[in-house]
């Protein structure tokens, strides 16, 4: 399976995400318009996680606020396949930072990279302008008034996520262990800007998977379980995961951003027809997704559970 490439400037936009979106849910985007490089992401995830001193470790811990689900998530913390039999957890650390800055609410980072805090804070901005002409396009897409899903997107949940997989050799990978387990995303979408290490692959079938390596100039754009939910399973939430070094060249240091679009708390994730067909579609998205209730879960308990369930 090839993953498409698509301008955010394309004339054609909706018909390119409706065909992606629907069958490997994954695409790469250019001309977003997004410098990760140039706002000093790349330079403040590195100062953040390759500063092992204990100055930087205090920090680090004490940025932790489990209720607001921002600031470090140490090594093996996290696992984001709880049914997988590997006993520890994800061999990849991370710090989670809220767009709320936007509206006035400033989150504290660490000191060592409050010089960053300003271009951060850009690059949320950016993501959620490329995140708004997404989910219009996805309206489009679905024939629906073009606001339909940006009305019910307003950052408050929105997460970005500096990334880093440590070291690790060939050998270690053979042993079971993973850099990120397979896992759907939780929210409508994601942006991802991979640095320069391959690793990120999409599940194509029972035990199949493509690679997603980096592509210079381009994001990785996924969508996630509310967008599947919504679209009644038409839109693809697809498993993904990060494989272990394969080859010396992915046995250094791999670094990724994520941006996790997220619906409002309270929005209802129901089909939007239940008519026909959709409503067993329905069904069996909530059973793909281990989820019993029938009853339509607001956006913020399906993060809260997913996050819950993964050891956040
Ligand atoms: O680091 C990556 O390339 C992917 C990470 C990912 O899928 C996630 O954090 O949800
Ligand atoms: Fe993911």
């Amino acid at each position: 399976m090839t993953i498409p490439t698509i301008s955010l400037r394309s004339t054609n936009l909706a018909q390119e995400v409706y065909e992606a979106c629907t069958t490997s849910g994954f695409f790469y985007l250019e001309d977003h318009d997004i410098d990760a490089e140039k706002l000093g992401a790349w330079r403040a995830s590195q100062e953040l996680f390759l500063d092992e001193t204990k100055e930087a470790i205090m920090q680090k811990n004490d940025s932790i606020d489990r209720e607001g689900h921002t600031g470090y998530t140490a090594l093996m913390h996290e696992k984001l396949d709880p049914s997988s039999p590997i006993k520890v957890g994800d061999l990849k650390e991370s710090f989670y930072i809220s767009p709320n800055a936007l509206f006035g609410k400033k989150q504290r980072l660490p000191g060592i990279i409050q010089q960053y805090q300003e271009g951060l804070e850009r690059l949320d901005a950016d993501c959620i302008r490329v995140c708004l002409v997404l989910l219009q396009a996805f309206a489009q897409a679905l024939k629906l008034d073009p606001d339909h899903f940006a009305s019910k997107h307003h950052a408050e949940d929105d997460r970005l996520r500096l990334i880093h997989y440590p070291p690790a050799s060939v050998a270690e990978g053979e042993s079971g262990s993973i850099r990120a387990g397979s896992h759907s995303d939780y929210g409508s979408l994601t942006l991802l800007f991979q640095k320069t290490v391959s690793g990120l692959q999409v599940q194509t079938g029972t035990d199949m998977w493509a690679d997603v390596p980096p592509k210079p100039g381009c994001l990785v754009v996924n969508v996630g379980d509310a967008m599947e939910f919504w679209s009644a399973g038409l839109f693809r939430s697809t498993q993904h995961r990060v494989v272990m070094p394969r080859n010396e060249a992915e046995a250094v240091s791999r670094f990724s951003i994520a941006y996790f679009c997220h619906p409002d708390s309270q929005a209802l994730l129901e089909p939007l027809t239940k008519a026909g067909s959709a409503a067993d579609d329905w069904k069996a998205v909530l059973q793909r997704k281990g989820i019993h209730a029938l009853e339509p879960m607001t956006g913020g308990q399906h993060l809260s559970s997913r996050l819950r369930s993964t050891g956040l």
